[in-house]
């Protein structure tokens, strides 16, 4: 096996949440023949020496034999975020939800790159800002953790007070020419679409 591309960048998966819409477990879907965890952790192991599930119920998990950490802050996607986050052992990490059926090893390695003095790196898409498939450093931590403890959990709205690259789609759309990398599931007619 080749080595990761990022040794000083940890991948941090979102593994929690309540899957309400969808009705089952979204992480353990099956999309085409794999479920949306191990879909999600094909880029990632390529790319990062590091991976951190962030959820609860590691007994999910347990046949990946990797680290599952709860929620430092239970109850929302920020809250999953500020975990991995605190938890890295590197300044950066790259951050996906489980829900994307085509994580783009392309776009997140391009993000990467793009990482330089910023504080986050967030792509867009058609339907604008994606923080959930985008790269962050610690100096994110005290401001994600004010407005956590606001009961404020909106992603895009903290990172507008921090040295923020929005990555337009242009920029990347040629990564992804089936326009399917921030696809993302949440209901069975999302599924059904798929199929
Ligand atoms: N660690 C963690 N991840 C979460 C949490 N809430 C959502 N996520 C993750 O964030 C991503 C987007 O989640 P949503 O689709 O907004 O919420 P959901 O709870 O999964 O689904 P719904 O119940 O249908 O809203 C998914 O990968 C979830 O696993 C949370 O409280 N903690």
């Amino acid at each position: 096996m080749t080595a990761p591309v990022f040794q000083d960048i940890t991948g941090i998966i979102l593994v929690g949440g309540k899957s309400r819409r969808m009705g089952q477990d979204k992480a353990l879907l099956s999309v085409q023949g794999k479920t949306l965890i191990e879909r999600a952790l094909e880029p990632f192991q390529q790319s990062f020496e590091q991976v951190l599930l962030i959820g609860d119920r590691p007994e999910r998990f347990a046949a990946f034999r990797l680290p599952v950490v709860p929620d430092l802050y239970p109850g929302s996607s920020l809250g999953g975020l500020y975990t991995g986050l605190y938890h890295a052992r590197t300044e950066h990490i790259f951050v996906t939800s489980c829900d994307l059926p085509f994580p783009n090893p392309a776009i997140l390695r391009y993000l990467c790159d793009a990482r330089g003095r910023y504080d986050a790196i967030i792509p867009c898409s058609s339907q604008g800002s994606e923080p959930l498939f985008a790269c962050y450093r610690k100096s994110c931590l005290d401001a994600m953790r004010d407005r956590l403890e606001q009961q404020r959990f909106s992603i895009s709205s903290v990172c507008s007070s921090l040295r923020t690259r929005l990555v337009p789609y242009q920029d990347i759309a040629s990564f992804d020419p089936a326009g399917t990398a921030f696809l993302n599931l949440n209901t069975p007619e999302d599924i059904a679409l798929l199929s």
